[in-house]
């Protein structure tokens, strides 16, 4: 089934937006009429910033995903300066960017979105698969307003342990900003950050500086602003899920069962607005 790709297998059409080492683009497989997202990477991009084992990491762990939260790779090809790797396509775009359209979400949108996410992170580390990259600059929405988990990136199978982040400190949990020992709890810390993040419009432990973001994190500086107006349940479950001690953090099935998710989190994962 492994079919080698080319690039005369697609007609590449506007480009959709731009991440690290590349881009990516609307295209269509031309046999299927089949519309895909191509990201793109330069090689030597990859090359001097030594992230090639990464992306064939990213591309073995998303390969063999199927979830309908977690964003497809149907495969990819590479030419003498670049790789392609063939994506589903998220019609709806980026939630990063509808998160700040609209300043901070409604706690029903919010809701159903940590549910998805949930599931989502229940079946990767069912796979054995720790994401510890989970931001809203990872998120897609797909045509029916469903989430979808992009860039794998910086996933890991949980056999092997590697560090050194780069990009934002906001999501790290404290195991990783100590640079101790992670496991696949750090999903759940970075789950409470988003929930955080979607209701109030900005993540918990922000700060101008990256010295007072990491001392916000590691003391789990916790507040909760006065405005916009969050419901207690929703504080509860945020509470439950930044804990320091990663063991005691609310497991995923029990965020599923948390009021808060039961009583505003749209069943069907789909948030109809
Ligand atoms: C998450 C970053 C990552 N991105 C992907 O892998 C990506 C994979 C993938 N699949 N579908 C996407 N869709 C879009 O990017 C998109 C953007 C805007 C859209 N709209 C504009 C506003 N309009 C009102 C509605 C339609 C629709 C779709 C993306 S991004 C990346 C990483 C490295 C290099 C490039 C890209």
């Amino acid at each position: 089934e492994e079919k080698r790709w080319v690039m005369s297998d697609f007609e590449v059409g506007k480009p959709l937006g731009r991440g690290k080492f590349g881009h990516v683009y609307l295209a269509r497989e031309k046999r299927s009429n089949q519309i895909v997202a191509l990201k793109v990477l330069f090689k030597s991009q990859l090359k001097q910033s030594q992230v090639e084992h990464q992306l064939r990491r990213e591309v073995e762990i998303q390969s063999h995903l199927r979830h309908p939260n977690i964003l497809r790779l149907y495969g990819y090809f590479y030419d003498q300066t670049r790789v392609y790797l063939i994506l589903e396509y998220a019609a709806k775009g980026e939630l990063y960017k509808e998160l700040t359209r609209c300043k901070h979400f409604s706690e029903r949108r919010s809701a159903t979105y940590i549910a998805s996410l949930a599931r989502a992170l229940i079946y990767l580390h069912g796979k054995h698969v720790i994401h510890r990259d989970i931001k809203p600059e990872n998120l897609l929405i797909g045509a029916q307003g469903e989430l979808k988990i992009a860039d794998f990136g910086w996933s890991v199978h949980t056999f092997n342990r590697r560090r050194t982040m780069c990009g934002t400190l906001d999501y790290l949990p404290p195991e990783m900003v100590e640079k101790t020992e992670h496991d696949y709890h750090v999903d759940i810390w970075s789950l409470g950050i988003l929930c955080y993040e979607f209701l109030y419009g900005v993540p918990p432990f922000e700060a101008k500086e990256h010295s007072e973001t990491y001392r916000r994190i590691v003391k789990v500086d916790l507040k909760f602003p006065l405005k916009p107006f969050v419901s207690p349940a929703a504080k509860d479950l945020i509470s439950q899920m930044l804990v320091k001690n990663s063991a005691h953090r609310l497991p995923l099935h029990k965020v599923l069962e948390h009021p808060w998710i039961v009583q505003n989190a749209d069943p069907s994962g789909v948030y109809r607005g």
